[in-house]
């Protein structure tokens, strides 16, 4: 038998660090945003519907994520529109990894797993949770954005409480040793309820 955990939490919250932690524990590992990566690269399945959209995002053959932020930040409506082309081929994409992968538990870490109605697929939902001031301190201290673009991100995303009520466990990411014991707490409460299946 095979379970599936969704893995999820707001951005800057520990999803890919404690991603890492399920891998160390036995378990598969799909990550939504690595998919992503991979339909945006040249011959990737969303650069052609993407580019009968936004002709500009193309260069090269692949997709310029720079240009879907450029966009994005000038339209209101263009995040809407690529997560219409997108999402359908991250479903897809997968669906065809779990048909290949043999695993007791696969991981699944995606980022509006909720948003994206996706936790219906799933056995079970992790959330991982800091509080809101650790989470700006962490996004950044990356150097990677404005505090402005975290707060529309922010603004973009299901509050953190909601997310981790939805939840069946909710890990909490304020130390690297916490965060181990959680994960390796919850893989034996899944891996027990398995014996019993
Ligand atoms: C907007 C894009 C171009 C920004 O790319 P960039 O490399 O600069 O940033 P990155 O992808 O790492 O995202 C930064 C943060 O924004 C969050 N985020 C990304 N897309 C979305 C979205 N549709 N809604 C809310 N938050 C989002 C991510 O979870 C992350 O925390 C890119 O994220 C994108 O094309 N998003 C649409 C596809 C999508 O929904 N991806 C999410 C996983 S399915
Ligand atoms: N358990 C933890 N203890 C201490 N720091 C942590 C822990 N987990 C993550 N961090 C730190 O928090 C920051 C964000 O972590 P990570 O990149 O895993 O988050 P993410 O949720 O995947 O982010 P994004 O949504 O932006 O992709 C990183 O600097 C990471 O080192």
């Amino acid at each position: 038998m095979m379970f599936r955990l969704g893995l999820t939490g707001s951005i800057g919250m520990g999803k890919s660090t404690t991603a890492q932690m399920f891998v160390d524990e036995g378990c598969a590992l799909w990550d939504a945003d690595a998919a992503v990566h991979r339909l945006y690269s040249k011959g990737g399945l969303a650069v052609t519907p993407l580019g009968a959209v936004f002709p500009e995002a193309v260069e090269e053959g692949a997709i310029s994520r720079a240009a879907l932020r450029e966009r994005i930040a000038a339209d209101d409506t263009a995040l809407k529109t690529i997560e219409q082309i997108v999402h359908p081929l991250v479903v897809q994409d997968r669906g065809t990894f779990t048909d290949q992968t043999q695993a007791e538990i696969i991981v699944f870490d995606i980022p509006l797993l909720f948003e994206t109605g996706g936790e219906r697929e799933m056995d079970a939902v992790v959330c991982v949770s800091v509080p809101p001031e650790i989470q700006e301190q962490r996004v950044l201290a990356r150097g990677t954005m404005t505090r402005a673009e975290f707060d529309k991100i922010r603004a973009n995303q299901m509050p953190n409480d909601e997310k981790c009520a939805r939840s069946d466990f909710v890990i909490v990411t304020d130390t690297v040793e916490h965060a181990r014991a959680q994960v390796q707490d919850v893989v034996r409460q899944i891996r027990e309820k398995l014996s019993h299946a």
